[in-house]
């Protein structure tokens, strides 16, 4: 079910290799000629060179073996050959980079990662919005509380949370306690994910805790078809000490440039850069301009990439991002995050998917069913309501089963702690829990139990993809 880990080729990218400060091609400054959305207000000061100079001689947090070994993963999606599942907070904090919520946080994608595998009968990508994604892109630049405006929040990578002059500063230090925070996470992730911790009977015991809860009793036989097939690999001698291990990959939304230019090295195999920060980058909505620096910037890194494409996208808009990101049409370079919105997506989605078949082009087609279904609680909180983001998952399932492209992937934010910040779900999130158990900086993830509830359902949609 689940993948054994790879053999990665440490030696390419060891210390005496190359990855030794970043790159020295000035093509992967042109960026800083170009447009650019959503950044900062701390250039030009001594604190940012310093930041960024310490940055440069910090050592890589991915390897590029690792990353082409995602590249070639995402290659299968693309052909409906693996699924992919992206799962974690809108913002990481640095508070919040504890162990048990890590490892809550894994828990919860290993097990929606189960329950999806054996729906797909497939490979399930596992993917984590983890170990760097602290920046933020916001829709207003500043915000007023009880008539004081500060500067809004950005993410930890700039600013603080805390709504003080001092906190709310753009703050270059941030991004090396970024970076350290980021490696911490990503070295537990790692001791997880190697160390037996993934090991697929223990993932399926800890889906009984969910079963256990009678509002989810009507995935009693989905639940029990996955329980006979361990038992079945099991009674067949199958090698569990294979499946004690598991590969998890990092991603995050490559926004802040500074962050991404100085973690991005020269590989030795191959002499060309890397994005090392993370395994998978995507580029924002608001951060997609075609002539602008993100779109320039990630066009030169050999990661693969992402690109979140909303409502006002058109089929020339994903053409031309394909040509400028994929130009050789490379398989698992290209991955399109459409959020549409549960009301938009049947009527939007047919047409970019047409025009990227017309132009021969593949992709990974991913669901972000969050983005496009926010809305605003009766007491003030943003909020999604869990029927909103599975009806647009049902529609991202509808559209591609109808022009016959491949639905490869799904993008959420989650978390793997009971938290009330997403309406609905079987053992319904009220309004009213908003106050006590709403955590979220940025936008409300749905809690660990709507995150295996979603698993259910998206199983569900696969095998029928299938059929
Ligand atoms: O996560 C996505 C964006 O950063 C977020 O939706 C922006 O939210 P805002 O509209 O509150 O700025
Ligand atoms: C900012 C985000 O999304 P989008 O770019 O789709 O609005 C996000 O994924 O948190
Ligand atoms: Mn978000």
């Amino acid at each position: 079910m689940t993948q054994t880990a790879p053999q990665f080729d440490f030696s390419s990218t060891s210390p005496t290799g190359t990855i030794s400060g970043p790159a020295a091609d000035p093509q992967l400054d042109i960026w800083r000629e170009l447009p650019i959305a959503q950044q900062p207000s701390w250039h030009g000061t001594e604190e940012y060179e310093q930041a960024v100079a310490e940055l440069g001689t910090l050592p890589p947090l991915v390897f590029a073996g690792e990353v082409d070994v995602l590249r070639e993963r995402l290659a299968a999606a693309a052909e409906g050959r693996a699924f992919l599942l992206q799962g974690g907070d809108c913002a990481e904090t640095f508070a919040g980079a504890t162990a048990d919520k890590i490892s809550a946080r894994v828990k919860t994608i290993l097990q929606m990662a189960v329950v999806l595998t054996y729906g797909a009968s497939m490979p399930v990508i596992k993917m984590g919005r983890m170990a760097g994604q602290f920046a933020k892109p916001r829709s207003s630049d500043s915000e007023t509380r009880d008539g004081v405006t500060l500067p809004a929040f950005r993410g930890d990578i700039v600013n603080g949370y805390e709504f003080t002059e001092e906190s709310r500063r753009h703050n270059p230090q941030r991004m090396v306690k970024a970076y350290h925070t980021s490696a911490a996470t990503l070295n537990l992730i790692r001791a997880f994910t190697q160390g037996g911790f993934a090991d697929l009977r223990s993932v399926h015991q800890w889906n009984q805790g969910f079963m256990a809860n009678p509002a989810h009793s009507k995935y009693d036989v989905l639940a029990g078809e996955i329980d006979r097939a361990v038992n079945f690999m099991s009674a067949c001698g199958a090698d569990f000490e294979a499946l004690k291990r598991t590969e998890f990959f990092a991603a995050h939304e490559a926004l802040l440039l500074d962050y991404e230019r100085a973690l991005t090295r020269t590989d030795s195999r191959t002499g060309l850069p890397y994005d090392t920060s993370a395994h998978f980058l995507w580029i924002g909505e608001r951060t997609r301009q075609l002539d602008g620096a993100h779109v320039d910037f990630l066009s030169r890194v050999r990661n693969p990439i992402g690109v979140k494409l909303g409502p006002t996208t058109t089929g020339d808009d994903a053409i031309a991002l394909i040509n400028k990101l994929d130009p050789n049409r490379e398989p698992g370079r290209l991955t399109f995050i459409t959020r549409m919105g549960a009301g938009n997506i049947r009527e939007k989605l047919p047409a970019i998917v047409e025009a990227v078949q017309k132009e021969g082009a593949k992709v990974v087609w991913v669901t972000d069913p969050m983005h496009g279904n926010t809305v605003t609680s009766q007491n003030g909180y943003k909020t999604r309501r869990f029927d909103d983001v599975m009806d647009e998952v049902a529609g991202f399932f509808e559209v591609h089963r109808a022009l016959g492209s491949v639905a490869g992937g799904l993008h959420v934010e989650m978390t793997g702690d009971d938290v009330a910040e997403c309406l609905g779900g079987s053992d319904p999130i009220r309004e009213d829990q908003f106050d006590a158990l709403y955590e979220s900086v940025c936008d409300p993830r749905l809690n660990h139990m709507q995150s295996l509830e979603m698993a259910f359902l998206v199983a569900d949609s696969l095998a029928h993809q299938k059929s």
